[in-house]
């Protein structure tokens, strides 16, 4: 097989490793392209065994798939130097945000089968979530999906829920993220000081991580089994006060899903 990645980024490199070190794929079956980051892909190159190169006829002769991976204000940049040697039998695997198949198939001028995926930096421990859609003239649909797997869960969804999903679950780490950051602070607040507030923040979430794995417990029954009747749990989450959490987190994810639409709508201008 040959996948080539035009963008060598963050979340290339995690599907990338992902599928590697879960052994999908050798190796020597990877090709990467970027821009400019030539260090970072020499990394790749030596630390994994991948090719690179940025000679784009050598890149997409005979090759299976193509993964673009660039920003959506690059593609068509990208584009441009994918559109002249994109071979008929190529699959084109688009992972940028609010871009449509229908942008893509006509920034690349071709018919070829495109899908459109939307996974998470979560891929590099196996644990993306992985939307999926694809152009009707996508029939060979099982090899990729067996690709995907190798780095986490997928769903096919149509490509208008493709907005939602990009809000829950692509920048979703981001915000979980960004409330671990926010509990750190807290706890500095409370006198810990950083190195403490990180080490504890850190080993807390990843407890709580492998709890929801290995439990067959909701979340809401999870939280029950720590909470005391009139102990302290309870009084913090008084205090938490779970429909105003609730109201913060629709308002996040609807910013991003309104962001995702909006990239898709500026391509139709
Ligand atoms: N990061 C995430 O969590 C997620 C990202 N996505 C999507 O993935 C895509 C990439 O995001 P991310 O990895 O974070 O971005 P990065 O900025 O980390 O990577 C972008 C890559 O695109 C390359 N690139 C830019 N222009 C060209 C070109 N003309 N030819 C070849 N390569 C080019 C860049 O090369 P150089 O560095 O040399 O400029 C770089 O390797 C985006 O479209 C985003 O919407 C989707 C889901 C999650
Ligand atoms: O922030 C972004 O636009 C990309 C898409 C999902 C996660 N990162």
């Amino acid at each position: 097989m040959k996948i080539v990645f035009y963008g060598a980024g963050n979340m290339a490199s995690a599907i990338f490793i992902g599928m590697i070190e879960n052994q999908v794929v050798e190796p020597s079956e990877i090709y990467l392209t970027s821009r400019s980051m030539q260090e970072k892909i020499k990394f790749f190159k030596e630390n994994l065994g991948v090719n690179v190169s940025y000679d784009d006829t050598e890149l997409l002769k005979d090759a299976d798939y193509v993964i673009l991976a660039s920003k959506p204000q690059s593609f068509p940049s990208v584009a441009s130097r994918i559109r002249p040697y994109l071979e008929p039998k190529t699959k084109v695997v688009s992972v940028m945000a609010g871009t449509q198949i229908k942008t893509v198939r006509r920034e690349l001028k071709t018919e070829n089968p495109i899908a459109r995926i939307m996974p998470n930096t979560n891929a590099m421990v196996r644990h993306s979530v992985n939307g999926i859609s694809y152009s009707s003239n996508f029939t060979d649909r099982d090899e990729l999906i067996e690709l995907m797997e190798s780095f986490g869960t997928t769903v096919t969804v149509e490509e208008d829920e493709m907005h939602n999903i990009t809000a829950a679950t692509g920048s979703g780490s981001a915000f979980l993220y960004y409330i671990y950051e926010k509990y750190a602070e807290s706890l500095m607040e409370l006198g810990f000081d950083e190195e403490e507030a990180m080490f504890l923040t850190r080993n807390l979430v990843i407890g709580a991580g492998k709890m929801v794995e290995d439990s067959e417990l909701s979340f809401s029954d999870l939280r029950k089994n720590i909470t005391s009747k009139r102990g302290t749990t309870e009084a913090g989450l008084d205090a938490l006060d779970g429909e105003s959490l609730k109201k913060i987190l629709i308002t996040t994810l609807t910013a991003a899903a309104s962001r995702s639409e909006e990239l898709s709508q500026d391509e139709d201008e």
